[in-house]
């Protein structure tokens, strides 16, 4: 039977034993759940980028302890892994897909009104997903450490269109409209359900979505709805928590406990948990590490 490779590798063993799922959009669920990626690699499959072997050295208690959390790619078994191995701040292991993840350019290619008028070479891409104002346009100009490739505002609602952004001449990062809207005009509120929904089920070049939820705040019912929807819909994510530079905040919770209460909630509904990544646009915070995360799933999806 035909499965994207998509659905195939990096779906997340998204729990079929929800507590009751609220979200409107429950209509658009009844896909099947994909099996974990790790079962569904195949064990032929060989790295095509250059990686040393990790020796096998002990592994702490924390890493065995958090072994049943970790984001383990193709490539390697969990007892395989070491405490050298995770990313810092996150739970991503590196495998030997990771490669090259350097950004030597960076075109902007176009922008998009509907899914289908969006490029059609496809070449791998990352879709920025999150609510309106969390970082989405800043994290790509972080990425490609330009200050505006991707245009930014205070301002929710700043994005309104699919935005293309080619890197290296051979994988793009995607902008989008955020969801939400919580303190934005009314003239900036847009469909998201029928534009950007049609995006993620219908884009087949699509290796991943960075899920973006902003650390300076509690779990939000909207990030951990859309959360879900990804995975009933067998689309892979990563969750890139944003503004973690935010640690002085006085009132409330700190990133690392909103962090922390998000996973919590997350776990309850994935078998084995998404990987995550801790970032700040402002300091540059987890940069290099989710480009080392992309590299490796994209060469995983080229091979
Ligand atoms: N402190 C801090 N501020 C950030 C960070 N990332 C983004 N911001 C600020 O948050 C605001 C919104 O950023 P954008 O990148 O435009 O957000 P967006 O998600 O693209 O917003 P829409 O296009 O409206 O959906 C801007 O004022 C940014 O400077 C971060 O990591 N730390
Ligand atoms: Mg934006």
């Amino acid at each position: 039977m035909f499965m994207p490779a998509r659905v195939r590798v990096f779906t997340h063993c998204f729990s079929s034993l929800l507590a009751p799922y609220s979200s409107s959009s429950s209509s658009l669920c009844s896909l099947h759940f994909s099996r974990p990626f790790t079962t569904s690699i195949s064990q032929s499959a060989s790295p095509n980028v250059s990686a040393t072997k990790t020796p096998k050295i002990s592994v702490s208690d924390t890493t065995k302890f958090a072994t049943n959390i970790l984001f383990i790619p193709p490539g390697i078994e969990p007892n395989e892994v070491t405490d050298g191995m995770i990313l810092t701040g996150s739970n991503i292991v590196l495998g030997p897909y990771a490669g090259d993840s350097k950004v030597k350019e960076v075109q902007f290619i176009g922008s998009s009104s509907r899914p289908k008028d969006c490029p059609k070479d496809d070449r791998p891409e990352f879709a920025m997903l999150g609510r309106s104002n969390v970082g989405k346009s800043s994290l790509i100009n972080s990425l490609v450490r330009k200050k505006e490739v991707a245009l930014t505002s205070k301002k929710p609602g700043k994005t309104q269109l699919i935005n293309h952004f080619l890197v290296n001449r051979s994988w793009y990062l995607v902008d989008l409209p955020g969801y939400g809207f919580a303190n934005a005009p009314e003239s900036a509120r847009m469909d998201w359900s029928s534009f950007t929904k049609g995006y993620f089920l219908n884009r087949e070049s699509l290796v991943c979505v960075l899920l973006l939820v902003d650390a300076s705040v509690p779990p939000q019912k909207i990030d951990l709805d859309c959360a879900n929807w990804l995975g009933r819909n067998n689309i892979p994510m990563t969750i890139v928590f944003t503004k973690c530079d935010k640690m002085k905040n006085s009132k409330g919770k700190r990133p690392d406990e909103n962090i922390k209460s998000f996973q919590e909630l997350i776990k309850e509904n994935y078998k084995i948990h998404p990987p995550w990544i801790m970032t700040s646009s402002a300091t540059g915070l987890g940069r290099d590490e989710l480009l080392l995360h992309m590299s490796q799933l994209r060469n995983y999806w080229d091979n």
